[in-house]
């Protein structure tokens, strides 16, 4: 007989290695969470989604302090839905579900809510160095940043993710090219970012894992 039950959790590699990177730095950088087949669904997901113009101009704030501040940040976006039984959100929703469900049982995070929209940020556009609990949401913990870029994004397309670096009294800028698949994990009420000028179309998916 024994006297301990067996638990069925199986560690992960992967998610390991963002919650070891996450404790070290704040943030994580993975490449391979999601395959080329899904990143591929998600693009399409994403480009069929804003031909049939279903996004709009992102705001800054929320309710009846919405204002559009084009100086700000300059991107659309189109709020995901995790009850549309689409492929693309379908596979997005069951991953994140995955990793969350995984966060909590061995960092005991606290995750009860999510939110995710798909982005895309026109050829000139930007968004200003700013932290995410900002925007009246104080629940979110994690930012996260997936990109649905072309293949083969290059330096001078621009639209990097500066991360904004507190190391003792000085700061360090680290700037993350927004390449097809890498997927950006960071502390949303610790790291002050940036979406730098994007001389290209730029398509991601943006969203916070939330606390209560
Ligand atoms: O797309 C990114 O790299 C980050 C976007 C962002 O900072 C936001 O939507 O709050
Ligand atoms: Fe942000």
């Amino acid at each position: 007989m024994e006297l301990f039950e067996h638990s069925d959790f199986k560690e992960i590699p992967l998610y390991e290695g963002v919650i070891n990177d996450l404790l070290a730095q704040k943030y994580s950088i993975v490449d391979d969470f999601f395959s080329p087949g899904e990143i591929l669904t998600l693009r399409n997901s994403l480009l069929s989604k804003f031909e049939e113009d279903q996004f709009k101009k992102a705001a800054i704030g929320s309710g009846s302090k919405e204002l559009i501040v084009k100086y700000i940040r300059g991107d659309f976006i189109l709020w995901m839905d995790e009850k549309e039984q689409e492929e693309a959100e379908k596979l997005f929703f069951a991953k994140i579900n995955e990793f969350a469900n995984y966060l909590n049982q061995t960092c005991f995070l606290g995750i009860l809510h999510k939110e995710f929209h798909y982005a895309l940020y026109p050829e000139g556009t930007f968004y200003k160095r700013h932290l995410d609990t900002f925007q009246n949401d104080d629940r979110r913990k994690l930012s996260i940043a997936l990109y649905l870029n072309e293949p083969n994004w290059q330096p001078e397309y621009g639209g990097n993710l500066a991360i904004y670096i507190q190391e003792d009294d000085e700061e360090k800028t680290l700037e993350i090219l927004p390449i097809q698949g890498r997927m950006v994990i960071f502390e949303s009420q610790e790291l002050e970012h940036e979406v730098k000028t994007a001389n290209q179309n730029r398509l991601s998916i943006t969203g916070w894992l939330k606390t209560r």
